[in-house]
């Protein structure tokens, strides 16, 4: 029983992501792979149903306008095809750290308004959660509410079939689950960020601006392979651009030097892996029942160790 719920996968067909997506305004079903095919097979389906002007086709084909023209290529080659994981790596930049790479993930319009949202929460009076305790400032994205509509979507639909090529060896097909966080430097605030590896098995981190200097990402050794001289690169950020890594490769951020640096990172993870051994304790994980959503364990036992957490 144990060997075979460690051994199965999940799996989606390839047509997840293009196909059957309902667009409930027109009420129809539709394949979406280039806005040239969509216009060409459903303009006129979409006229007889009310959308005449250009603008509400613009709308419709908006829906993941959000992402750069780039990023959406990318998906597309790994999700179409036998591309194999040179051909992927071809498509992205590669860093001076090992299998650290980056591309565009979204436009800059749409990285300034969720900057403006963030601020808007920041200023509210709500309570508000830390991302973790090296971060006074920064913002956990399911208090705002996007985990469902905008974080799941984009990791299920887009992010996984990229770690998947890029990190087969990391369970990159087999993630399941984030936690997607906002941080946030600037000169009174944070500055910095000490050296650390992530509570994921694939971290993206997207740089959403505003303007600022210094904030290098630095990285050095694996957790588990440190080398008697530790390796050291750094990885400059630029607004729009996400930078994908492996979550155990040791990492931190310089300081910022003037302005103000946000950026979205997404800690993926996969129970399947995760369950037998905890990345941060390196043993093998003894459940505690939390409030909200956990750090990606799941429960194939029952066995739940009894212990009171502060919240
Ligand atoms: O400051 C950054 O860009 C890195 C943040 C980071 O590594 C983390 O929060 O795990
Ligand atoms: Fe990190």
């Amino acid at each position: 029983m144990e060997s075979e719920s460690r051994n199965s996968h999940h799996y989606v067909c390839k047509c997840f992501y293009t196909d059957n997506i309902y667009l409930k305004q027109y009420d129809i079903h539709v394949s979406y792979e280039t806005r040239a095919q969509f216009r060409k097979q459903y303009l006129a389906l979409l006229n007889k149903k009310g959308c005449v002007s250009e603008k509400q086709f613009s709308d419709v084909c908006s829906q993941d306008e959000y992402l750069s023209p780039e990023f959406r290529e990318l998906v597309n080659l790994c999700v179409t095809g036998n591309h194999g994981i040179d051909d992927v790596i071809q498509k992205v930049l590669s860093l001076s750290a090992e299998r650290v790479y980056s591309f565009p993930v979204f436009t800059m319009e749409f990285c300034n308004k969720l900057i403006e949202e963030l601020t808007n929460f920041e200023n509210g009076e709500c309570p508000k959660g830390r991302p973790n305790t090296m971060n006074k400032y920064g913002i956990l994205l399911n208090e705002l509410g996007f985990d469902e509509e905008f974080i799941t979507p984009l990791r299920e639909k887009f992010l996984n079939p990229i770690a998947q090529k890029l990190y087969p060896d990391w369970c990159g097909q087999m993630l399941d689950s984030h936690r997607a966080f906002v941080v946030k430097y600037k000169l009174s605030e944070d500055l910095d960020l000490g050296y650390h590896y992530d509570n994921a098995e694939v971290t993206l981190n997207v740089s959403l601006g505003k303007e600022f200097t210094g904030g290098a990402l630095f990285f050095g050794d694996m957790r588990t392979e440190r080398k008697k001289t530790p390796t050291y690169s750094e990885c400059e950020h630029k607004p729009g651009t996400g930078l994908i890594h492996r979550g155990q490769h040791m990492h931190g951020a310089l300081p910022i030097e003037s302005g103000e640096r946000y950026n979205l990172i997404i800690w993926m993870r996969a129970s399947s892996v995760r369950n037998y051994l905890c990345p941060m304790c390196n043993n093998k994980p003894e459940l505690v029942v939390v409030k909200g959503d956990g750090d990606g364990f799941t429960d194939n036992t029952n066995r739940v160790v009894n212990v009171c957490t502060v919240y």
